[in-house]
């Protein structure tokens, strides 16, 4: 284990140093594409601005026999495309046990590595592979002369990956984040389910029989489908916000069913995810919608502010208690909403249109509590 007060030392003479906390960009959509497919690269630059993150993908759904072809045709699309200061540039490479991630790994940094910002690395199962490509990179981001650190960001798809899913997100200074890889973890798990992401009709709780009803399996009974990913989202999301970095969701297989899709990429952000991935360009746009909080639950949020005043004690607000604590949940949506404005334009238009607080005194009671305190 290394010391506290190596933490932060660069792991290779000459390589910059460690970030201390994760740079506030917006990463509410990763856009998946296939450098090796023409058809979609030449699309790659007029994406620019209209995504968060462009993530040139090299690992599954790249051909075995494209693998080269994909990496070679990242490093030309970096080097012609100016990503300007709203769109980010990140990969997934190889996994760390395929013929392919060395060659990836070098050629990426040392030919693409000025532009590169964060870089995906597949099944992580432990610490000991963010430690891995940690030395590795600053290896070669010394020789590359590079100078900012590139950042990690691991997939959880294996059993042994959710399990040590602690350690991985404190394993070095350059994790910037982990995603869900639902097929590869439902495989790892044997989980009977064939979809990428979402839920399964046959995940359910049934209602009780009515009370009288002696044929309970013939009884008119609702059922309620239930979430398969609640678990390993919300174990995802309280790892990374322990380590101060950031949880995502990952991919929705059903390119078709738009509505789905929206509905579990919502759950991810109710529960504490900062974005997701996006497989095909009509997910963008509910990326983008879903993980930037709606114009009336900001507005909301900058009442319960302005109602409470220097933030202690206790209040009435449309007949609900307000106090020191839901306050913090309002400050994330109005900090959240503050830092999508600075870079989408959309967004600051439809956020200074809602009222900014202002709450109508008829409906704030202040009740007793700690007036005057310094907490
Ligand atoms: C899913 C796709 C194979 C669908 O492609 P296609 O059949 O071509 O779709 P369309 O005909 O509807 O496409 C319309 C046009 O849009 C372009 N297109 C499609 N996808 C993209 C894209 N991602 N980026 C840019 N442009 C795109 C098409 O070229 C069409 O163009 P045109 O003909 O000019 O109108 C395909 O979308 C795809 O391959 N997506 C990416 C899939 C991917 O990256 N998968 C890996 C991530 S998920 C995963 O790995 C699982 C995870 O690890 C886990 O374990 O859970
Ligand atoms: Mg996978």
């Amino acid at each position: 284990m290394r010391s506290a007060k190596d933490f932060f030392k660069p792991l290779a003479v000459g390589a910059p140093r460690p970030v201390t906390e994760v740079p506030a960009r917006p990463s509410r959509v990763i856009h998946f594409f296939d450098p090796s497919n023409e058809k979609m690269a030449a699309k790659i630059p007029s994406m620019v601005g209209t995504v968060d993150v462009l993530l040139g993908n090299l690992e599954d759904a790249v051909k075995a026999d494209k693998k080269v072809a994909a990496r070679e045709g990242l490093v030309k699309i970096a080097k012609a495309t100016d990503f300007g200061e709203n769109t980010q540039l990140w990969t997934r490479v190889n996994a760390l046990d395929s013929p392919w991630v060395l060659d990836d790994l070098v050629t990426l940094v040392t030919e693409i590595g000025d532009k590169l910002d964060v870089i995906m690395v597949p099944k992580v199962e432990g610490p000991e592979d963010i430690h891995y490509v940690d030395r590795l990179l600053a290896q070669l981001e010394a020789r590359a002369g590079l100078q900012r650190p590139i950042l990690v960001h691991a997939i959880l798809e294996t059993a042994r990956g959710m399990a040590n899913v602690e350690e991985i997100c404190g394993a070095s200074p350059r994790m910037q984040g982990l995603s869900l890889g639902p097929a590869d973890l439902a495989a790892d798990r044997r989980m009977k389910t064939t979809r990428v992401g979402g839920g399964h009709p046959g995940y359910l709780v049934r209602q009780d029989p009515p009370a009288g009803v002696d044929d309970a399996v013939h009884a008119d009974r609702a059922t309620y489908q239930q979430d398969l990913w609640h678990y390993t989202i919300a174990r995802m999301v309280d790892a990374c916000a322990m380590h101060g970095i950031l949880p995502y969701y990952g991919p929705f297989g059903d390119i078709k069913d738009v509505v789905a899709c929206e509905d579990q990429f919502r759950n991810a952000f109710l529960l504490g995810c900062v974005g997701t991935w996006s497989l095909h360009p009509v997910q963008i746009e509910i990326a983008k919608r879903v993980f930037s909080p709606s114009a009336e639950d900001v507005a909301h949020a900058r009442r319960v502010v302005e109602a409470m005043g220097d933030g202690t004690g206790a209040v009435m607000l449309d007949g609900k208690m307000e106090d020191d604590a839901s306050l913090k949940q309002c400050l994330v949506i109005v900090e959240l909403a503050e830092r999508l404005s600075r870079t989408d334009p959309e967004l600051a238009q439809l956020y200074a249109a809602v009222p900014d607080g202002g709450a109508d005194v008829a409906d704030v009671a202040v009740s007793s509590g700690n007036e005057g305190s310094a907490q």
